[in-house]
């Protein structure tokens, strides 16, 4: 335990002042769309295309009380601004009110310095590496979101200088944070470096692979079988499919017309007697190289738990195991890490529950603990039983979310008009997934439907904040159904010679949009107009000040203003042109 310095608690108190101006008791209404940016007209703007009447009017009726703010970026703790959003950072802004370099910015650090060969996960790990194989298990892109290669490759390079001398990559093909089929030329860049290591004594190789959708990274427990398939692979070395190398795999795998990176079955690699190359056996060191924590939880879990009854693993090998991070603080999963994850502290959420305020949270489970999880600054569960209530509905299984592309929109949606009708709780937050989950499909006619589902679900809460006489708050994590095509430099779809173009899979850079309105919301209030550069880090103190109380000092300030004031430094209050 951290010792706590005398008087912290004195400096920064856990209870907040009133709000001078806004009155507690009124029920604050917050969704969250999942991949909903802001982009120009266009058909390839499925947001645009689809029928949004309930978004669109937000955007329409009431310009102070609708803006965009930066979702992407060093906004978001990323290391570049060429860095697309994605969930965690956006939710961990969300909720946090504090920009906090995140995992890839930290990994990145560690790496440069060197620190990271020096830190206590990477010690436990290199004790296998006299006897065992250290075996390296990924996200293959330069996505940037889970994973990134260059950081692949320079732990690599690390790993064999500090001692390692047989090196098995186990590789997740992205598809998702990258254009599909972009697979083949990242497995060519790993081979060339594998041959490198090979050239220098150290026994190197992919020993087993397949799409990050179908094999291993599920998240939230949504399909165990996603880890079955992938340790079946990984540890036990079987697969439907046997290639003597891992490009071969791949190239090969895609030649399926119907082949999707996202989705390639699990291979393993194979010596001339048939023989996978790597399974994972006692005695080896286990990496899973991913910052990001969601999609690696399960994996970590089957790996670290003697106690685990999700699937049959066959064989538990006693490995050394360490996360590239550790993914969940309040589990201490994994217990040995690489990088120390950064340190999200006194998120909105423990602020509001030391302040009374009951709050309920839904989504689906692909986005349950984006809700919930990121919210509160990568911690699993409540700050307060007794005040919050969070729920789950089952997402769909085994299906790629075209297939049904207005998912359980309208079921989250119904859930939290339950919620704010019943007059139990003061929040009332939902994450809507389908900009997002349909988005990353490049399916543009199931998005658009998955759009026009989020709009109505949008609706269904913003009616029943109408009836209880609430505030709504309509915000966005990142980009994503907004731009869905493959653009050059000017903007323009880039089109094959028979005019195709490429589907866009990924987040984008774009703002997001904000929206804040309902019957309880006090009559002056609308945004500031001097904060042109406010991002997600901004909406936390924002919602503090919609529940009736000053936000913490060290946020990021609020957006909003009352009747001319300012809220934080009134003196130095802009004039507000629309009142
Ligand atoms: O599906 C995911 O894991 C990411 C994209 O890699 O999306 P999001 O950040 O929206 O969860
Ligand atoms: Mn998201
Ligand atoms: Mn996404």
């Amino acid at each position: 335990m951290m010792a706590r310095r005398p008087g912290a608690e004195e400096e920064r108190p856990w209870k907040l002042a009133e709000h001078a101006r806004l009155g507690k008791g009124k029920v604050v209404g917050v969704v969250v769309l999942d991949g909903w940016g802001e982009a120009p007209p266009d058909p390839f703007n499925c947001i645009h295309v689809a029928d949004t009447p309930t978004l669109d009017a937000l955007k329409k009726g009431a310009p102070e009380r609708w803006r965009l703010i930066k979702a992407h970026g060093k906004a978001v703790g990323l290391p570049t601004d060429d860095d697309m959003g994605n969930s965690e950072v956006g939710h961990n802004a969300l909720g946090a009110g504090q920009i906090y370099a995140q995992g890839a910015k930290l990994v990145d650090l560690a790496l440069a310095s060197g620190k990271i060969y020096e830190g206590e996960g990477f010690k436990y790990i290199q004790q296998s590496f006299e006897t065992g194989t250290l075996h390296l298990i990924g996200l293959l892109s330069d996505g940037g979101v889970h994973s990134r290669i260059d950081q692949l490759q320079l732990l690599l390079k690390g790993a064999s200088e500090h001692g390692a001398k047989r090196i098995r990559v186990h590789i997740l093909t992205d598809g998702r944070d990258v254009l599909d089929g972009s697979s083949v030329t990242f497995v060519e860049t790993l081979e060339n470096d594998l041959a490198k290591l090979r050239d220098k004594g150290v026994d190197a190789r992919i020993a087993s692979g397949g799409g990050r959708m179908y094999v291993t990274m599920d998240r939230y427990e949504n399909d165990w079988q996603v880890v079955k398939r992938g340790w079946d692979a990984q540890v036990l070395g079987e697969a439907p499919h046997k290639f003597p190398n891992g490009h071969e795999a791949v190239k090969r795998l895609r030649d399926d017309p119907k082949a999707n990176d996202q989705y390639l079955p699990p291979f393993v690699v194979v010596d001339e007697s048939g023989n996978p190359v790597g399974p994972i056996v006692d005695g080896d060191a286990v990496v899973t190289f991913n910052f990001r924590a969601d999609r690696m939880v399960m994996l970590a879990k089957a790996l670290e738990y003697e106690d685990f009854d999700k699937f049959d693993r066959v064989r538990f090998p006693k490995v050394r195991y360490a996360g590239m991070l550790q993914y969940d603080g309040e589990l201490k999963l994994p217990s040995h890490y690489l990088v120390a994850p950064p340190e999200i502290e006194r998120t909105s959420g423990e602020y509001l529950a030391h302040n009374g305020v009951r709050i309920y949270a839904c989504s689906e489970t692909v986005k349950f603990g984006h809700v919930t999880f990121f919210w509160n600054g990568n911690r699993s569960g409540c700050f307060n039983p007794n005040l919050e209530k969070y729920e789950e509905i089952p997402s769909d299984t085994g299906i790629a979310f075209n297939e049904q592309p207005r998912m359980k929109a309208v079921e989250v949606a119904e859930k939290a008009r339950g919620a704010i009708l019943s007059g139990k709780f003061d929040q009332v937050r939902v994450n809507i997934p389908n900009g997002d989950m349909v988005g990353h499909t490049g399916d543009l006619e199931a998005t658009i439907v998955g759009c026009k589902a989020a709009d109505e679900a949008v609706k269904i809460i913003l009616d029943a904040i109408e009836q209880v006489g609430g505030i709504f708050v309509v915000t966005a994590d990142h980009g994503n159904a907004e731009d869905m095509v493959k653009r050059d430099k000017s903007g323009k779809p880039i089109r094959d010679k028979d005019g195709n173009v490429q589907p866009l899979t990924s987040h984008t850079l774009n703002p997001v949009p904000i929206a804040i309105g309902g019957p309880g919301l006090a009559p002056g209030a609308g945004f500031r107009k001097d904060l042109p550069d406010a991002g997600l880090a901004n909406v936390a103190a924002t919602l503090i000040n919609l529940h009736g109380f000053e936000a913490p000092r060290h946020y990021e300030p609020t957006l909003i203003q009352v009747s001319g004031a300012s809220l934080l430094n009134p003196s130095s209050a802009p004039p507000l042109p629309f009142l």
